[in-house]
């Protein structure tokens, strides 16, 4: 049971929290995986997908500097097969270890825009999930995402989902573009932002609990989602609340 209190804004994490992990394993990765290469042949001369291009390429090249094992570059000069041969090998590359790395997950989110828009990907949230938004809208409380996925991704999931557009319950979404998730700083860039200085009056609600500790060091009021099919929790320190259903909200 959470037991959360005095907050007025809710800042929500994506996966693992109000949507099922197995969602994005089953359906959003694997749309990526198994579509890239005819969608490639597709968008292949649009700007848009040179624009994604080009930050998968300024990615792999930092990568390579910086010595991550299996990089590997994406050429400007080559023949277009080789320039797509390497754009597909560098995403499931990067897919393959689960990367949250902006440029991965913009590629992501420019391929999703397809799919939801075409009905071929419906989000799903979990079904206590807009009740508890409808109390917190209710309450006055401005609620907000905080997520891996790029801001366009989280927006396409949050307006097509099985219960319809959400859109209307959230103030704002936030990327990694404020910093990565398991960073404090990342929290306090969010907090001023938003133009809050009493940070105790922003419950984060997230399944990972590396980004619990950043946000609690940043001063946030934190909940950990513990939903089926996430990684096991583990022993966690008894001052966090632990949430298995936003029922308990
Ligand atoms: C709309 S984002 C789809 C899921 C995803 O790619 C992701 O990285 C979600 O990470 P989160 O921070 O929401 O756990
Ligand atoms: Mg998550």
């Amino acid at each position: 049971m959470a037991n959360s209190t005095n907050y007025n804004t809710v800042i929500l994490d994506i996966e693992g929290t109000i949507t099922p992990i197995a969602f994005v394993n089953e359906v959003l990765f694997p749309y990526v995986t198994g579509g890239i290469d005819a969608f490639l042949d597709r968008a292949w001369g649009t700007s848009d997908l040179e624009h994604h291009i080009q930050l998968l390429r300024e990615q792999a090249e930092k990568d390579v500097v910086a010595g991550v094992e299996g990089a590997l570059l994406i050429p400007t000069t080559c023949t277009t097969e080789n320039i797509k041969a390497a754009v597909k090998q560098n995403v499931k590359w990067q897919m393959a270890s689960d990367r949250k790395i902006g440029a991965l997950k913009s590629f992501q989110g420019f391929m999703w825009k397809e799919g939801y828009e075409s009905g071929e990907i419906l989000g799903i949230v979990y079904d206590d999930v807009v009740p508890a938004l409808q109390k917190w809208q209710s309450e006055g409380k401005k609620i907000y995402i905080y997520s891996s996925g790029s801001v366009p991704a989280q927006k396409l999931l949050i307006s097509h989902t099985k219960q319809g557009d959400l859109s209307k319950y959230f103030s704002g979404y936030f990327d990694t573009s404020v910093g990565p998730k398991v960073e404090k700083e990342s929290y306090m860039n969010i907090a001023k932002a938003l133009g809050i200085s009493d940070k105790k009056s922003i419950l984060f609600v997230t399944d990972n609990i590396h980004e619990i500790y950043a946000a609690d060091q940043a001063g946030l009021q934190v909940a950990i989602a513990n939903r089926p099919g996430n990684a096991p929790l583990g022993l966690v320190d008894p001052s966090f609340k632990v949430v298995t259903t936003f029922d308990s909200f």
